[in-house]
């Protein structure tokens, strides 16, 4: 018997405040896929993936995920999700440790930090280069350092699917480079990864598809555009002369 795509959406419709979002998104990721969904600023790019973990909630359409209907859905611990733009901070003086660790609760058992549970979460500071920092406050890391403070404690409960919205927005080359690594660990070892992105980059060689969106619709959903600029997307609205020199972009329409 086939395997039940990890995630499929069909005819999703969203609106949030009194403005139609998701316009009638289909999205099917399957066991294994990297995807990368692209599109300009607005497009709903995050509601697309905030509705994948039930945080917006549909007007018509559908949600399943690893073959249950999004509302019978229980099994949290297999998803790992990094949301856009959040500190891991917010004034609260905790460790790198106690971060990451909070992302293995779903896997705890009777509120217990079992020796897996412990391991689990030191592999995940490790995976992300923060070993030698898991006893310092996150206040004082910087703004990459805490993005891996994030996607660790998103790989603490070793997540079959794992969703991040921009995980590369403002995050140092140092930083992007050991994310870029652990992704690729991450891959390598079969789990299913569903990106929001404003640019390939350094991530490009890891995608299998990309899924483009505008204005709530999905406009390409194929491989992932080759570096060749922006202006080669489906969806991109004008053409322009551009310098030959222009550094090769595979992201696209900002
Ligand atoms: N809570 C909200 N109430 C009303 N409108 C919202 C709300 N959140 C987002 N929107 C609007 O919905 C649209 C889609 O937003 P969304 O964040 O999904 O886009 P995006 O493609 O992820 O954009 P970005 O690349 O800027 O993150 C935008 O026009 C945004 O202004």
């Amino acid at each position: 018997m086939a395997m039940e795509p990890v995630i499929s959406v069909r005819g999703a419709h969203a609106t949030l405040g009194s403005r139609p979002v998701l316009r009638g998104i289909d999205l099917t990721v399957q066991h294994g896929e990297v995807v990368a969904l692209l599109g300009a600023n607005g497009s709903g790019k995050s509601t697309a993936v905030r509705s994948v973990i039930g945080q917006v909630p549909l007007t018509d359409g559908e949600i399943a995920l690893f073959g249950t209907e999004l509302r019978r859905f229980r099994d949290w611990a297999r998803i790992g999700y990094v949301p856009q733009r959040t500190t891991a901070a917010s004034g609260v003086p905790a460790t790198v440790r106690e971060v990451v660790s909070a992302g293995r609760l779903s896997r705890t058992r009777l509120g217990r930090q079992t020796r897996a549970d412990r391991a689990a979460v030191e592999r995940a500071i490790g995976l992300v280069g923060l070993a030698d920092r898991a006893k310092d406050s996150v206040n004082a890391l910087s703004g990459g350092q805490h993005q891996r403070v994030l996607i660790a404690r998103a790989l603490a409960s070793e997540p079959e699917l794992l969703i991040m919205d921009e995980p590369m927005a403002g995050v140092d080359l140092v930083s992007q480079e050991i994310l870029a690594g652990t992704l690729r660990e991450q891959v390598a070892a079969g789990t299913t990864v569903l990106l929001v992105m404003h640019e390939l980059g350094a991530l490009e060689p890891l995608i299998d598809r990309a899924v483009v969106l505008r204005e709530g619709c999905v406009v390409h959903d194929g491989p992932p555009p080759k570096a060749v600029g922006q202006h080669a997307l489906p969806g991109h609205d004008h053409v322009h002369p551009h310098a030959a020199d222009e550094p090769l972009r595979t992201g696209l329409l900002t």
